[in-house]
Parts: C-alpha cells; sequence; structure tokens
C-alpha cells in the first residue's frame, strides 16, 4: 500500500496570528506522485497551511518536512513550484518578460528558456498571448500565467493555491488534464479547492474547516465512512453539521 515514500511531512503543526489560532494540531503526510486536495471553506486555514510548505512562513509550533529536510529550506525552493492565491505578476510586462524573468531566477537560460517558456504556454492554452501585456490579460489569463510560471521550472513538487479560481468550466478540465499528466510524469501536486467537482478529481483529500484537519482520504473512502453521495454531504458529517 505505502509504496510511495512521503515528500511531504507535516508534523503537528498550529499557527497563532496574535491570540487568532488558525492551525491547530495539524499531521499529515503526503506521497510521491499523487494530487492531494485541500478542501475547507474560506478562513479554514488551507492558504496558511501552504504558504508554510512553500516555505513562505513557519508554523508557531510543530515542524514541517519536504523531501526529508525542514521547512523553510532554501536548498528546496527550485524543486517546488508554488502558485500563490493573488497572482504576483509585473502587470507592466508582457507574458513572455515575465516568463523570462522568472526563468532568470531559476538559472533556465538561452534554448532551454524559450523551450520551456513555449511549453508552458501550450500548456495553460495561452501560445496566441504570449507578447500581450499583463495589464490587458483577464483574470482567467493571469491565473493560467501564474501556473505557468509555476511549471517553468519543471519542480517534482507543485503546490497550488485555488489555481482554477476565474477559469471557466471548460479551460479548468484541460488544466485539471494538465495535473493529471503531470502526476503520470511522477510529479506531486497540492491543490487547495472550495470546488467539489475538483475534490473528485484528487487522489486523496484533507478535510479542513476551523484550522482543524476533520477528515482524511480518497473521495471513495470519505464517501463510504459517511454513507453519502458526494463529497459536500461528507464534508458536512465530518465537520458535524445535520444534514
Ligand atoms: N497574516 C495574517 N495575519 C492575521 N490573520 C491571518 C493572516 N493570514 C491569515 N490569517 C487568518 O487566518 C485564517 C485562515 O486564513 P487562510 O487564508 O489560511 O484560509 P483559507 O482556508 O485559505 O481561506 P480562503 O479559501 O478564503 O483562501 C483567516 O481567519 C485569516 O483571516
Amino acid at each position: 500500500m505505502n509504496e510511495k515514500q512521503a515528500c511531504v511531512s507535516i508534523r503537528n503543526v498550529s499557527k497563532s496570528f496574535g491570540k487568532h489560532v488558525v492551525l491547530q494540531d495539524i499531521s499529515l503526510e503526503i506521497n510521491e506522485g499523487e494530487i492531494f486536495g485541500l478542501l475547507g471553506p474560506s478562513g479554514a486555514g488551507k492558504t496558511t497551511l501552504v504558504k508554510e510548505l512553500a516555505g513562505l512562513d513557519e508554523p508557531t509550533k510543530g515542524e514541517n518536512y519536504l523531501f526529508q529536510e525542514k521547512m523553510p529550506s532554501l536548498q528546496l525552493i527550485k524543486r517546488i513550484g508554488y502558485m500563490a492565491q493573488s497572482d504576483a505578476l509585473y502587470e507592466d510586462l508582457s507574458a513572455k518578460e515575465n516568463l523570462q524573468f522568472f526563468s532568470e531566477l531559476y538559472g533556465l537560460k538561452g534554448q532551454k528558456q524559450s523551450q520551456r517558456i513555449k511549453e508552458v504556454m501550450e500548456l495553460v492554452k495561452l501560445s496566441g498571448d504570449v507578447t500581450k501585456l499583463v495589464s490587458n490579460y483577464s483574470g482567467g489569463m493571469k491565473r493560467r500565467l501564474s501556473l505557468a510560471i509555476a511549471l517553468l521550472h519543471e519542480p517534482e513538487l507543485l503546490i497550488l493555491d485555488e489555481p482554477t479560481v476565474g477559469i471557466d468550466p471548460v479551460l479548468r478540465k484541460s488544466i485539471w488534464k494538465a495535473f493529471t499528466d503531470l502526476k503520470a510524469q511522477g510529479k506531486t501536486l497540492i491543490v487547495t479547492t472550495h470546488v467539489m467537482d475538483e475534490a473528485d478529481k484528487c487522489d486523496r483529500l484533507g478535510l479542513m474547516r476551523d484550522g482543524k484537519l476533520i477528515a482524511v482520504g480518497t473521495p471513495e473512502e470519505l464517501k463510504k465512512q459517511t454513507n453519502t453521495a458526494t463529497i459536500e454531504e461528507a464534508f458536512l458529517v465530518f465537520g458535524g453539521v445535520e444534514r
């Protein structure tokens, strides 16, 4: 069963901002090569947790390990692709210039750089808009460009915070196809989402509420355990809400 190694290990992690407890004693292992979904309502703590995994914040208590190394770690940055909830793009530059800037940061140069830029823009279906200024991009296009940037350096672990917000269903489908292709290449993906049909596409899910991890399992396991037909209903049962 456990033939794959855990590439993420979250150990008794808590986080507070002043008196506000945002994460409460979270322990979780995410295996190499799986698509792991973090599902929960707004304010559940998903972003706080994935920011720690990306090395942008630290727990108040407990530890996060990526590839058996404690985070935050500068050495690990190249092995991670992180897509934040709000797009961190240079609006006054074209998409290509943005991609070139981030490529340089990752040490991608020359032919390899041009090749990767072409590949990632094809993947997110923005090949026709490479020279357009980002300020002229729609919200969904910016999300896709952020995803392209996260993929540039071919990271082993992708941490994607609500990657499909503002993206229409057709494109959402093609982006999920890209996720499953990346998984087939052996990559690990952590995806936060509110969207229930996306949750069903994950190999395993962690359900979060009020800073707690209230259940972990495959979508099928979670439905079976709660005797429900949908993840949405399963969530309500785990959360103690009467149906
Ligand atoms: N820097 C901060 N200072 C104070 N409180 C914070 C900070 N960052 C997050 N919080 C609080 O932590 C809680 C969890 O926020 P977080 O963004 O992790 O939730 P989320 O599950 O990602 O929600 P959403 O789906 O809306 O993005 C919220 O109550 C938020 O206000």
